[in-house]
C-alpha cells in the first residue's frame, strides 16, 4: 500500500500497526476515569494499570506505600489493568460504602465471569445481590452468640493437642516454628465445629484424617503459583476468561471438593443413625434447610460449598491471629503477664474454660485487637460497583472495584501515634470512644463483614488463654524484632515464627 504516495508499507505492517493501537485504545480507554473527576493517583500503564507498585513490594504493602503517598487525599484513583478500582481512605466516605449505601456496594470484585469451580459458586464470599442475602440470611444466625456458646466445650477439646506439643517442648528447653502446630489446633478446631469431627486423639485413624485435611486444607491457603497468576490475569484481563473457564485454569485441584463431599456424606449419614444432639454447624445449617420455605434457595451443595468455605474462610485467617498473638505475647513480656493474671483470676481453679470466663478477659481482647490492627489476616477488602451511583461528588462507574486499604489505615500515624507499636490500651473504651470506627477493620465493617466474627474471636481467646494459663510465651535467638514479613498477599513472616515456652 502506497501512503500519500510517500511512503509504501505492506498490507501485513499496517495490519500489526492497526492490531498495536487498538490494543494501545483498549487497555487505556479507561485510564482517565478517575484523573477527569479531579481524583489523584499513581499512573496508570498499559496492560498492568497503577499495579506497578504492588508488583515491586506485594499487594498489601504496595497499597499502603500508595495510602502513604497520597496522604492527603480521601480517595485515590487506581486501575487493575484498565478495571478502575477506587482505593477509598476516608472514614466518613468508608461508611457510606459499607453501610448507608450498601445497596450499590452489596458484592465483592467481580472477576469477569471466572469460574473457580461449581461449588464455589454456592459459597457466601462469591455470591451476589439476592442470592447473597439469602444465604446470608439462612447462614448469619448458626453463628449467634447463645449457638456459639454452646460450642465451647468442642472447642475446648479440639486445642489439647496443641498443649500437649508445648508441653514436650517446654520438657526439652528448645525453641521451635509454632506456625504449623497453630495451623493443627485451628484445623481441629474447625472439623469440630463444622462437622463434628474429633480428630485430636493419638490413633492411627486420627492422624491419618488429620493429615488428610492438613493436606486438603493447606490448599486453600497454600495456592500454587500458576493458579494465582491465572487469577491476576483474569482480573487484569477479563477477555482471557473464556479460555481459563475452558481449560479450567482457575478450578481448585482434583480431590478436593471429592474429599469434603465425602466427609459430608460420611457426617450426614452418621446423623441419620445417631440420635444424639449435635451442635455442629453441619447439623445448624441442616436444621436452617430444614425451615425455608422454598427448597431450591437453600441446597444440600450450599450445604457443602458453604462447609468447605469454614476451611477457606476460617483456616488461615485464624492460624494466622493466633501466631501473630502468639508473636506479640513472646516480644511483649509485661502485657504477657497482665493477660497471664487475668486469666487466673478469671478461670480461678477450674481446669476448663468456659464462655461467662472468657467475657471477663478484657485485657486479653484489647492484645488481640492490637495485634490484629498491625498484623490484620485480612489486608485487603474489596467491593464492586453494583449501578453507576455518585456519592460525595465522586462517580463510582458500574463494575470498578473499591478498595478498603485495611493494612494501610491500622497504620495511619494521624489516627494511630506510633503505629509501629504495641499498646493493647488503644483499645480501652474511653480510647474507642474517640476513634471514628472505620479506621478499624481486621473482620470487615457493615453487612458483608464476617459472618463468623464472634466464633473466629471465641475461637482465639480460648486458645491462647488456654495456652497463657499453663506456659509462657518466650523470645528465642530466632524471634525477630521487627519481624520481616513476606510480600505475598498474606501476613506471614518470611522466616518462620520461633519461639520458646516454659511451664507455668
Ligand atoms: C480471625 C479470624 C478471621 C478473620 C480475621 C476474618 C476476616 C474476614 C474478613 C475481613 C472478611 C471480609 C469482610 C468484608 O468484606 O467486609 C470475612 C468474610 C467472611 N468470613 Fe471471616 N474471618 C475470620 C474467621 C472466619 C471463620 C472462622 C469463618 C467460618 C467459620 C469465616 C467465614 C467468613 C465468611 C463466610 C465470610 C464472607 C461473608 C459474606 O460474604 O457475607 N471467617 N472474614
Amino acid at each position: 500500500m502506497n501512503i500519500l504516495g510517500l511512503i509504501e508499507v505492506s498490507n501485513t505492517l499496517l495490519f500489526v500497526v492497526c492490531i498495536i493501537v487498538a490494543l494501545y485504545i483498549y487497555l487505556t480507554w479507561t485510564h482517565s476515569i478517575w484523573s477527569s473527576q479531579g481524583i489523584k493517583g499513581p499512573t496508570p500503564y498499559p496492560v498492568i494499570g497503577t499495579l506497578l507498585q504492588n508488583l515491586k513490594m506485594g499487594l498489601p504493602m504496595g497499597d499502603k506505600a500508595i495510602y502513604d503517598k497520597f496522604a492527603d487525599e480521601k480517595v485515590v484513583g487506581l486501575y487493575d489493568g484498565r478495571k478502575p478500582n477506587l482505593m477509598v481512605k476516608d472514614a466518613e466516605l468508608l461508611k457510606k460504602v459499607l453501610v448507608k449505601d450498601f445497596q450499590y456496594f452489596i458484592n465483592r470484585r467481580d472477576m469477569g465471569g471466572l469460574e473457580l469451580g461449581k461449588e464455589f459458586k454456592r459459597m457466601l464470599t462469591g455470591l451476589k445481590n439476592d442470592e447473597w442475602k439469602t444465604a446470608r440470611s439462612i447462614i448469619s444466625p448458626t453463628f449467634s452468640s447463645g449457638k456459639i456458646k454452646r460450642m465451647v466445650a468442642q472447642i475446648n477439646a479440639s486445642n489439647n493437642g496443641l498443649l500437649k506439643v508445648l508441653e514436650e517442648k517446654a520438657a526439652a528447653d528448645e525453641m521451635f516454628e509454632i506456625k504449623q502446630n497453630l495451623a493443627d489446633c485451628t484445623m481441629n478446631m474447625i472439623a469440630s465445629v463444622a462437622f463434628g469431627i474429633k480428630m485430636d486423639g493419638d490413633s492411627e485413624s486420627d492422624k491419618e484424617l488429620r493429615e488428610q485435611f492438613a493436606t486438603i486444607s493447606g490448599r486453600f491457603s497454600n495456592i500454587p503459583k500458576r493458579r494465582i497468576f491465572v487469577i491476576i490475569v483474569a482480573s487484569i484481563l477479563p477477555v482471557f476468561n473464556p479460555i481459563i473457564n475452558y481449560f479450567k485454569l482457575a478450578h481448585m485441584e482434583d480431590g478436593t471438593v471429592e474429599f469434603y463431599k465425602e466427609i459430608l456424606e460420611q457426617a450426614m449419614a452418621n446423623r441419620q443413625s445417631d440420635t444424639s444432639k449435635h451442635t455442629d454447624f453441619l447439623q445448624l445449617m441442616i436444621k436452617a434447610q430444614s425451615e425455608v420455605d422454598d427448597a431450591k434457595s437453600f441446597t444440600n451443595d450450599d450445604i457443602l460449598g458453604n462447609s468447605m468455605l469454614f476451611f477457606l474462610a476460617g483456616y488461615e485467617t485464624v492460624s494466622t491471629t493466633l501466631m501473630w498473638v502468639i508473636y506479640n505475647m513472646s516480644i511483649h513480656q509485661e502485657e504477657q503477664e497482665k493477660v497471664y493474671e487475668e486469666v487466673m483470676e478469671a478461670v480461678g481453679n477450674e481446669d476448663e474454660l468456659t464462655y461467662d470466663m472468657l467475657s471477663q478477659m478484657t485485657y486479653l481482647e484489647m492484645f488481640i485487637e492490637e495485634s490484629m490492627r498491625i498484623f490484620p489476616p485480612a489486608s485487603i477488602l474489596e467491593r464492586a460497583v453494583n449501578e453507576d451511583v455518585t456519592i460525595d461528588g465522586i462517580n463510582f462507574p458500574k463494575n470498578a472495584t473499591v478498595t478498603v486499604p485495611v493494612i494501610a489505615l491500622h497504620h495511619d500515624p494521624k489516627i494511630w501515634p506510633e503505629p509501629k507499636k504495641f499498646i493493647p490500651e488503644r483499645f480501652t473504651a474511653e480510647e474507642k470512644a474517640k476513634r471514628n470506627p472505620y479506621y478499624y477493620q481486621p473482620f470487615g465493617l457493615g453487612p458483608r463483614n464476617c459472618v463468623a466474627m464472634r466464633l473466629a474471636q471465641t475461637e482465639v481467646k480460648l486458645c491462647i488463654a488456654k495456652m497463657v494459663k499453663s506456659f509462657k510465651i518466650l523470645p528465642c535467638e530466632k524471634t525477630e524484632d521487627p519481624i520481616e514479613i513476606v510480600k505475598s498477599g498474606a501476613m506471614h513472616p518470611k522466616n518462620g515464627m520461633f519461639i520458646k515456652v516454659a511451664k507455668r
